[in-house]
């Protein structure tokens, strides 16, 4: 787009908000209550409050009102962030036919590089994949449903990366258990187990495990075997693997069953060819890291995340890595599509203080400036987003998301531009309805 088409002439928009009476309006909540305002001989909007306490408590407010706009002239530039830029770069290289995927022997070069000549340690990497690891988790298994996870670690690094995402999680707010059974006597381990005793995280024997592993816990993570797993499991981790092949025989129909998470590679899975018999575990999350290894190809659950977010320039060109970049300050990055889910199952159940009548302030601008206050202060992500809706002379309605600039007793103040849609709803049409949605305040 060339810099003329980027210039364009915005207007600034204010919706007023005018009351003769607004203290009585807020004080009547039987049935339903609308009001109207006038700024001015030519300007109207009307505003309706639910009577209803568990939509105050629940819901919050309604501020759907309708109000009326003055426009005037405003210059900005439209530009596209990098940041969207690489977001959409992100959506495309997410497909993940088009990811690199390793063989064993490249896994392991790359270690060796990493900890050689660009002078990483060990601790470090497993730091980092442990990291990755348990904020994937977290992106997809919420500790208020899935808070008891056990984490199943085996003898090498991949098992190190279990010890580490448990002792993240356990900060994060779940509760972890680990299955540690063939310790190693290096300081990187008993370190990462001392710091999990200081944290009070149970480490439970191969006795203590319940034979149905979906009564006590919520999640399971396998992180027995990575990429140098070969040949067929050994004692104890065979029979630990077929307890997680049996999850899958559990009876969905009384219990929810736990949820696998495998870290780097299904374990028991062949790196590269995967599950070879069909007999082996089918996890539900796969944290691929560095890059996905050649077995992942055969992954077919709903959560494939990427963590080790330390892959460093010379790495990702000698072994032309094709990877999705991590979104932010994120450790983690879902490839693939997201799964399909049941839209009608997604709810939550929302929990809010109690919100009495009582507690609203007289004027519904003051009670806006404290639940903008309140959203700021709990740092949600863009608190002045709002929908604006218009409607033209024909009255067919257009929602769309646009900034708050600024407030005040008068109105809400946002920019658009005269060519816009809304623009020629507005000049039509100067009703319009805004909706601030505070998601995490449970509040509207
Ligand atoms: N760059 C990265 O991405 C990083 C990844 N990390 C993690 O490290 C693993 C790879 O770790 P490694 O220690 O090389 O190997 P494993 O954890 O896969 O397991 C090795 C141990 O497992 C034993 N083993 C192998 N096969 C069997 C079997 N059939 N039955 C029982 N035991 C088995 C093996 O013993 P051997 O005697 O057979 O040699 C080892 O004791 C990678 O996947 C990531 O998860 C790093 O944390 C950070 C960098
Ligand atoms: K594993």
């Amino acid at each position: 787009m060339g810099s003329r088409n980027r210039a364009m002439t915005c207007l600034i928009s204010r919706l007023y908000l005018v009351s003769n009476n607004i203290s009585s309006s807020f004080s009547i909540p039987p049935s339903f209550h609308q009001f109207s305002l006038i700024p001015s001989s030519s300007l109207h909007f009307t505003t309706s409050y639910s009577s209803n306490k568990q939509s105050f408590s629940n819901l919050g407010l309604g501020f759907s009102s309708s109000f009326t706009s003055t426009i005037r002239g405003f210059c900005s530039r439209e530009i596209m962030s990098n940041k969207v830029a690489s977001s959409l770069e992100n959506l495309q290289i997410s497909d993940s036919s088009s990811v690199t995927y390793l063989s064993a022997k490249e896994a392991a070069e790359i270690d060796e590089i990493l900890m050689g000549p660009l002078g990483f340690s060990v601790d470090q990497l497993m730091e980092l994949a442990g990291l990755s690891v348990a904020t994937s988790i977290a992106e997809v298994y919420k500790p208020s449903e899935y808070s008891r996870i056990l984490v199943i670690c085996g003898p090498g690094n991949n098992g190190g990366d279990g010890l580490v995402a448990a002792r993240h999680l356990h900060h994060f707010g779940y509760r972890p258990y680990i299955c540690y059974p063939k310790r190693t006597s290096k300081a990187l381990y008993t370190g990462l187990v001392t710091q999990l005793e200081s944290l009070s995280v149970p480490f439970l024997s191969l006795e203590d495990l319940p034979q149905d592993l979906s009564n006590d816990f919520d999640v399971v993570i396998d992180a027995m075997f990575g990429f140098s797993f070969h040949g067929t499991p050994r004692p104890p981790f065979d029979d630990l693997i077929q307890r997680l092949v049996s999850l899958h025989r559990y009876d969905h129909a009384h219990q929810r069953s736990a949820v696998i998470a495998s870290v780097d590679i299904p374990s028991g899975w062949h790196v590269e060819e995967g599950d070879i018999g069909g007999e082996g575990i089918k996890p539900d999350m796969l944290v691929s890291l560095t890059a996905p290894k050649l077995c992942a190809k055969k992954f077919c659950g709903p959560h494939h995340f990427l963590g080790g977010r330390f892959v460093p320039q010379p790495i990702a060109e000698k072994y032309t890595l094709n990877l999705p970049s991590y979104p932010g300050t994120s450790m983690c990055v879902r490839i693939g599509k997201p799964p399909q889910v049941d839209i009608s199952a997604l709810r939550e159940n929302y929990i809010s203080p109690e919100f009495d009548k009582d507690q609203l302030e007289a004027n519904p601008i003051d009670q806006f400036k404290k639940w903008f206050d309140d959203s700021l202060t709990a740092g949600l992500h863009e608190p002045n987003a709002m929908a604006l809706s218009t409607a033209g002379k024909d009255g067919k309605p257009s929602s769309r998301m646009v900034l708050l600039k600024g407030f005040d007793k008068e109105g809400f103040v946002w920019y658009t531009n005269y060519e816009s849609h809304k623009g020629h709803q507005l000049s039509e049409n100067p009703h319009a309805a805004l909706l601030f949605y505070w998601d995490g305040l449970n509040r509207q």
